[in-house]
């Protein structure tokens, strides 16, 4: 792997000649804004401090990078399938080979551990190379009907279906995987012969400007791929309610929702937050469970969306299990990113302080704290919370960080009511040896996915992944996002006679 930062070499682009704010890609070039105004990404494991600055762009801006994909876009469509595929690959092995400037760029920005950093990136070109074999396998295929299989009808009119391209795709990741969220939609919408304007996380912006470098250098035509800078908070809702949008690909919180509900006729992928549940029955290899929830609520500090956010443990194992949770937690290593901590700052001085207003409630309604509250600036030490009950904000709100909520339950009943009552529905997991007792769970519990005997996981990338509720719309997964963003053509022969095959 090479190390590179945005100033030298291959990034050497995105700087402007004063080494300044990171410009904004349209039409196939880096451009600084007409705007002369800048928003500033922070260090959250250097108390805030700043770590780097985008362009802001204007409205003018958008509408210009609107433009040019629209323009852009037909000419795509146009492109044989195996063209499309080809340039898809070049963009993964260019990420390869530049994976340094990213991955610095991931532990600066959003604090994600060395290890995970570096994995984010390779995830992200295997993702990119699945995405260009699995879309020249389902879009090169379509379906073909014939009439006489309806009642009322004789074998006289044929219909062919196909997925064609839906044209523009807006795509929005989060801070936590800028990379990897970004590429997840990106990729699958361009195999599909559309065009894309991304507007980045304002945290994690230089990962996300880096990796679209790499789609811009390996080649693709200029306008395809346009990235346009600035807080969502003020370019967010002009760029959802273009005109020129056909898709919108979204990921992040509660944004999403008013994304969707402003959103006119156009394709929405949303993937929102969640409370994904892990339920622990009696029968359970506790030590497997115990794993899983370590692995599950603290990876990356518990800012998964997929992060283990309660447990709801039987009482008759309750004991045996936090006791094993509890020795696993102290072993978690606690620091920075570069020494590639499990424990890093939390993204925002805002949301360590909400954490920390969970923590208080839940402390102040009777809840146990199991081990000492202890924060540093954005940095919080992770922390199980036992006898966590209903009455308590922890028990259904997401904290985004290394605080796990326990409940214990009864029955099975009582799991389930954490699970459904919950505005969320992303994932969950069920901790049993007991495979039928598993599956009906599974079938009980209100969200996108249940994993029996493993931690809550968006991936493998191909995988489907949903949420229901406040959770999202629509699934993601490579092969779903790919039919998201494209639609379905029908063209029908019609026979002047009914004609059928004579064996
Ligand atoms: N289900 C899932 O797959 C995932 C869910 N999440 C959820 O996301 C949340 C944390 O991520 P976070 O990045 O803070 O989420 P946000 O919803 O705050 O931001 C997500 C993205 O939306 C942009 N944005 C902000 N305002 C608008 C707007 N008005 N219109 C359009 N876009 C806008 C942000 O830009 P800017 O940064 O400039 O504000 C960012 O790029 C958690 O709740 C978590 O559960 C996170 C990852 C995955
Ligand atoms: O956004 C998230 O947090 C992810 O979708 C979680 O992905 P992971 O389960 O692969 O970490």
């Amino acid at each position: 792997m090479t190390t590179s930062s945005s100033s030298d070499g291959f990034y050497a682009e995105l700087t402007n000649a004063e080494g300044g704010a990171l410009r904004y890609a349209v039409n196939g070039a880096w451009r600084a804004s007409s705007s002369d105004a800048t928003v500033e990404s922070v260090n959250p494991s250097r108390a805030n401090a700043r770590a780097n600055a985008f362009q802001a762009c204007t409205r003018a801006e958008v509408d210009e990078a609107f433009a040019g994909a629209r323009a852009a876009q037909g000419p795509w469509a146009r492109t044989p399938l195996h063209e499309r595929a080809s340039l898809l690959h070049r963009a993964a092995t260019l990420m390869r080979e530049n994976a340094g400037g990213m991955v610095s760029a991931l532990m600066i920005e959003v604090a994600k551990g060395a290890k995970e950093s570096a994995t984010e990136v390779e995830r992200s070109a295997d993702l990119i190379d699945y995405t260009a074999e699995e879309g020249v396998r389902i879009l090169g295929r379509g379906d073909l009907l014939m009439s006489d299989s309806f009642p009322g009808n004789d074998r006289n009119k044929i219909c062919m279906a196909s997925n064609v391209p839906v044209g523009v795709v807006l795509c929005i990741p989060p801070f936590n995987y800028p990379v990897n969220l970004c590429v997840s939609k990106v990729a699958p919408a361009l195999i599909a012969g559309n065009a894309v304007v991304v507007k980045p996380p304002t945290q994690g912006c230089t990962a996300t400007l880096h990796m679209i470098h790499c789609f811009i250098k390996a080649g693709f035509p200029p306008g395809l791929i346009q990235a346009v800078t600035g807080r969502g908070g003020e370019i967010g809702d002009y760029l959802t309610t273009h005109p020129l949008v056909n898709a919108i690909s979204f990921t992040g919180g509660e944004t999403g929702i008013r994304v969707a509900q402003k959103a006119g006729m156009v394709a929405l992928q949303t993937e929102l937050g969640g409370k994904d549940a892990c339920i622990v029955l009696p029968d359970a290899d506790l030590e497997l469970a115990a794993k899983s929830i370590v692995k599950g609520g603290f990876s990356y500090s518990g800012q998964r969306c997929t992060a283990v956010k309660i447990v709801a443990v039987f009482e008759e194992v309750a004991d045996e299990l936090i006791g094993k949770v509890n020795e696993r937690i102290a072993k978690l290593s606690v620091g920075l990113p570069e020494d590639d901590a499990t424990i890093t700052a939390v993204v925002s001085k805002s949301s360590a302080d909400f954490i920390q207003s969970l923590v208080v409630d839940a402390e102040s309604k009777g809840a146990t704290l199991c081990q000492e509250w202890k924060r540093e600036d954005n940095l919080i030490w992770p922390l199980l919370i036992d006898n966590v009950t209903h009455d308590m904000k922890i028990c259904w709100e997401e904290p985004f960080g290394p605080v796990l909520p326990v409940v214990r339950v009864k029955n099975e009943n009582e799991a389930l009511e954490l699970v459904n009552k919950s505005r969320f529905g992303l994932q969950g997991c069920v901790f049993t040896r007991d495979i039928d007792r598993a599956i009906r769970l599974s079938d009980a519990m209100q969200t996108g996915t249940v994993q029996i005997n493993g931690p809550p996981a968006r991936g493998p990338d191909h995988f489907p992944f949903q949420g229901v509720k406040d959770s999202g719309i629509g699934s993601q997964g490579i092969t779903n996002s790919i039919k998201v963003m494209t639609k379905v053509k029908s063209t029908v022969i019609n026979l002047a006679k009914p004609s059928y095959t004579i064996a």
